[in-house]
């Protein structure tokens, strides 16, 4: 069986979208729209560096959708088209492969992304995925890092250290609801896409880490942010500072982080509460410079390392 077989049998299936053209045409079609601004993001999955080699596979399939997703929507934007990188490790076998594009094609069907191609390679190296996402956004374009305006409050969509606890998990070779969503995470809501773009002055992902990435949008606008972290909806309730700070800068957490002006939080505040959506305030920007953080008005030493870096 050789990879033409592979693309034809476990591939084409989940390209179903007029653009992919039956993946055979060597290309496939963007869309294009009037009245909107196209993004594109990609993200690369390797096994040993963002997953475990015994993680199930069609969890893998449905990280590399949802860390992709994840980038999309936290700059105000909805998925739509993908491209997809596939370098096989040798000796994977057929019935890996089917399930690990079981895994991709389910996430994309249900989320209405469509694949409309890439490519395969065998190598001596980990199972690595790399998936390039389009999606669409509001007129004025996505967000940026850098909008940020002194007053400003700082929001986190979802929980924060359930990734850093699930690799734990992992390690330990136990099982949970940790384990779940490092395998596959719970990621920002679709219907956070809209509300971003109307309120957030600054936005990312947090894939790095809460203060990694809280610095990048300091950094980025050239102000302070002030975190409390008693503000913080932790995954799990830490025991101790030290756990606490491990949970603020693990990373995998794929929730959106953005800053909305207090002049308009109000207004936010009861969207994103009609719509049924969770957000808790975390912080605070003002003049300054990097990221601060506080327990109770106390101001806490930032940690040497704040996030993941390669
Ligand atoms: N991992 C993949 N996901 C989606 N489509 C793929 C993938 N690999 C290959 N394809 C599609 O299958 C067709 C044949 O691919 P390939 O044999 O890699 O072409 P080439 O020889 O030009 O590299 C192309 O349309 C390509 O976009
Ligand atoms: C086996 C394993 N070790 C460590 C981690 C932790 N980890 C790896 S990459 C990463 C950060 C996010 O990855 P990156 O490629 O930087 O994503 P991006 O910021 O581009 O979305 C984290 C927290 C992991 N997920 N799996
Ligand atoms: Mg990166």
């Amino acid at each position: 069986m050789d990879e033409f077989d592979w693309i034809a049998r476990y591939l084409k299936p989940i390209a179903p979208s007029p653009e992919a053209m039956g993946l055979s045409n060597d290309v496939g079609k963007l869309l294009s729209h009037s009245g909107s601004v196209r993004i594109a993001t990609m993200d690369t999955l390797a096994a040993g560096t963002h997953f475990l080699k015994t993680d199930p596979l069609d969890l893998v399939g449905r990280k590399l959708v949802r860390v992709n997703v994840s980038d999309i929507i936290s700059k105000g934007g909805l998925p739509e088209q993908v491209l997809l990188s596939i370098a096989l490790p040798d000796g994977f076998s057929e019935q890996e492969f089917e399930t690990l594009c079981h895994g991709i094609g389910g996430e994309l069907q249900q989320r209405g992304i469509s694949l409309i191609g890439g490519d395969t390679i065998r190598f001596s190296g980990p199972l690595t995925l790399t998936m390039m996402m389009t999606g669409r956004c509001e007129l004025k374009g996505p967000t940026h890092r850098n909008g940020a305006k002194p007053g400003d409050v700082l929001i986190v969509t979802g929980v924060v250290g359930a990734g850093y606890l699930g690799l734990q998990v992992a390690r330990t070779g136990n099982t949970g609801v940790y384990l779940d969503h490092y395998r596959c995470p719970e990621i920002t809501e679709e219907q956070w896409a809209g509300v971003i773009s109307d309120f957030a002055t600054s936005s990312l992902d947090i894939s790095d880490g809460l203060l990694a990435d809280a610095s990048h949008l300091a950094d980025a606008s050239r102000l302070a942010f002030s975190i409390d972290l008693d503000q913080v909806p932790w995954a799990a309730e830490p025991s101790d500072l030290e756990e606490m700070l491990a949970l603020a800068t693990g990373g995998d957490d794929y929730q959106a982080l953005f800053t909305v002006s207090a002049d308009r939080f109000e207004k936010f505040e009861t969207l994103a509460s009609e719509r049924g959506l969770f957000f808790q305030q975390v912080g605070s920007v003002s003049e300054g410079s990097g990221v601060k953080i506080h327990r109770s008005g106390v101001a806490i030493p930032l940690p040497s390392v704040k996030g993941y870096t390669h």
